[in-house]
């Protein structure tokens, strides 16, 4: 991997194994023995020999539709999942903000998980405590934060573990959709906040839907369609590329 790089990626697959007959009981299950029935289920590739690079100080987009395989690739990027095969090199720190839930529980408060997290990324009890009140003041969440996660909304979910994530120090920033949640005010405040990440010179990979902001945002990025590279590069031109495949409904 060379010094300028921060993500190496080389032919990366990802297999998901989808059940035929959900079985959700015991009984069920039984009852699926006693018959004689295996289990059957069908292979899906959500990920096919995927591969590419991100320089150090670059923000990176990951564009497509729907169940291509963006959020499997950030997943196994922050260590959440494991790929069947190919190989995944990181030069520096990873904080994920993927999917709500990821590195949260929902049955500690708010201000648990913001030590929880902090601690799982590295930061020391007295690091966390100094950077406490930037982040509940982000999330806009003070009066919540001995409420558990459980009972927050969705928005409030999202408002705190972004506010948690960028306050770790990360040398790479994973970016899942943040601008698609949240209301519009905090979207702006999120977006203001990556813009200021990227100018610190830290790494960002941005997987969103809103390609605008991508190209707003983004020096490079790639299209993934069917878990396949369909096309990578400058942006406008990878783009260009998904918005033509969209018309095609190819
Ligand atoms: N744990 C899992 N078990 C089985 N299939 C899965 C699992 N996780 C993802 N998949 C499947 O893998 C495919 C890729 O999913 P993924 O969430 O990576 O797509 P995506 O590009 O992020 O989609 P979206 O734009 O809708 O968020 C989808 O068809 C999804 O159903």
């Amino acid at each position: 991997m060379n010094s300028d790089e921060a993500i190496a990626v080389e032919h990366l697959s990802k297999e998901f194994r989808i059940p035929h007959d959900r079985k959700v009981t015991m009984y069920e299950h039984i009852v699926g023995i006693l018959k004689g029935g295996k289990y059957s289920y069908e292979l899906f590739q959500a990920l096919d020999d995927v591969s590419f690079t991100v320089r150090r100080g670059e923000t990176f987009g990951v564009i497509g539709p729907n169940g291509s395989g963006k959020s499997t690739l950030l997943k196994i990027l922050a260590g959440v999942l494991y790929p069947d095969s190919g190989r995944v090199q990181v030069n520096g720190k990873i904080a994920p903000f993927l999917e709500l839930g990821v590195g949260f529980q929902p049955d500690l408060t708010a201000k648990e998980n913001i030590f929880l997290y902090g601690s799982i990324m590295g930061l020391t009890r007295k690091e966390i405590g100094k950077r406490y009140d930037e982040i509940l003041d982000f999330a806009e969440l003070r009066r919540f934060e001995n409420m558990k996660l459980k009972n927050f909304s969705s928005g409030m979910a999202v408002r705190l573990a972004f506010a948690t994530a960028i306050q770790t120090d990360p040398d790479i920033l994973l970016v899942d959709e943040v601008l698609a949640v949240g209301d519009e005010a905090f979207q702006r405040k999120c977006s203001e906040k990556i813009e200021e990440i990227r100018r610190q010179g830290k790494t960002i990979i941005i997987v969103s839907h809103a390609l605008g902001t991508v190209q707003e945002l983004c020096e490079r990025c790639m299209l993934l369609k069917n878990g396949r590279v369909l096309s990578s590069g400058e942006t406008g031109k990878v783009v260009e590329e998904y918005l033509r495949i969209s018309a095609a409904g190819s």
